[in-house]
């Protein structure tokens, strides 16, 4: 799968069909046993990618959607969301465990090991090449967000961001893990003016959904979305879901800056 997918509107998703939205903002079919599976959207010019490496190694190469550059010049931000792993990047071998996290800076060569081991990666354009870091999950001191009396109870691991130690052009993720009795994330929502945000939901049951709410405050959608599913939320887009189990989500931001905290939040009240 290489998909080149083009922006829809705000005026237009406010009309559009069920199936209109989750061809313009859901990706579904990215991890695929041996595989190298990729999307690249319009918006912030993000490329997502899920990698399955199953029996042998595979490479992030050369990506139709994006022309003659490639990937020569993106920054990279990768979460195993499957067994232990190894990435590697420019011969310097990364173990990666189950929910650990990687940066990788411009025109990094990637390839992909382990057998269980499912990678997701984010890709965003950058001035200048920054050192490759590791960043283990363990060892990243997580936000509290979120109550048991509100079902959102959910710990915030913040990976690459404005204020953490690893340096990245514009890239920003972490994972959020919900606790057990918790199905709400990001709630009450919020927009970001200068950038495009990308969930990745995984670690949801075979059979449970997230109801991933969408849209501009005033006008909201949502979209039904599968575990290892997508979902692409521009900047006109609240990006908030409840689940029908406990899940937990990859969340990557590229755009003007890496303020983490540069966001608007969206009283309730003001949800149509
Ligand atoms: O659970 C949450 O709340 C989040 O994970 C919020 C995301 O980080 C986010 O939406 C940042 O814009």
């Amino acid at each position: 799968m290489d998909i080149d997918r083009p922006a829809m509107d705000a005026q237009r998703a406010r009309a559009a069909t069920t199936q209109e939205l989750r061809d313009a903002f859901l990706v579904e079919g990215l991890f695929r046993e041996g595989e190298v599976s990729t999307l690249h959207t319009a918006e912030d010019r993000m490329l997502i990618a899920g990698v399955v490496p199953s029996g042998s190694a595979l490479e992030l190469s050369e990506i139709e959607a994006l022309g003659p550059d490639g990937l020569s010049r993106r920054e990279f931000g990768i979460v195993n969301v499957g067994g232990p792993g190894v990435v590697v990047v420019d011969g310097e071998r990364f173990e990666l465990a189950p929910r650990d996290g990687l940066y990788a800076g411009r025109g990094s060569s990637l390839s992909f090991e382990g057998a269980g081991a499912r990678f997701y990666v984010v890709g965003a354009l950058a001035h200048t090449r920054l050192p490759a870091a590791r960043i283990a999950f363990d060892e990243t001191e997580p936000v509290e967000l979120g109550d048991e009396a509100g079902a959102g109870r959910r710990r915030l691991y913040r990976y690459i961001w404005g204020g953490g130690t690893v340096e990245s052009c514009q890239l920003q993720l972490g994972v959020t893990v919900l606790e057990p009795g918790a199905v709400w994330n990001t709630f009450p929502p919020h927009l970001h003016a200068r950038r495009t945000e990308i969930y990745l939901y995984f670690e949801l049951p075979g059979a449970g959904r997230v109801v991933h709410l969408m849209g501009e405050p005033e006008h909201t959608r949502h979209l039904i979305v599968a575990n290892e599913q997508a979902v692409i939320a521009p900047r006109w887009s609240i990006h908030s879901g409840a689940g029908t189990a406990r899940y937990s989500f990859v969340w990557a931001m590229a755009g003007d800056n890496r303020d983490y905290g540069d966001l608007a939040p969206v009283p309730v009240e003001d949800l149509r």
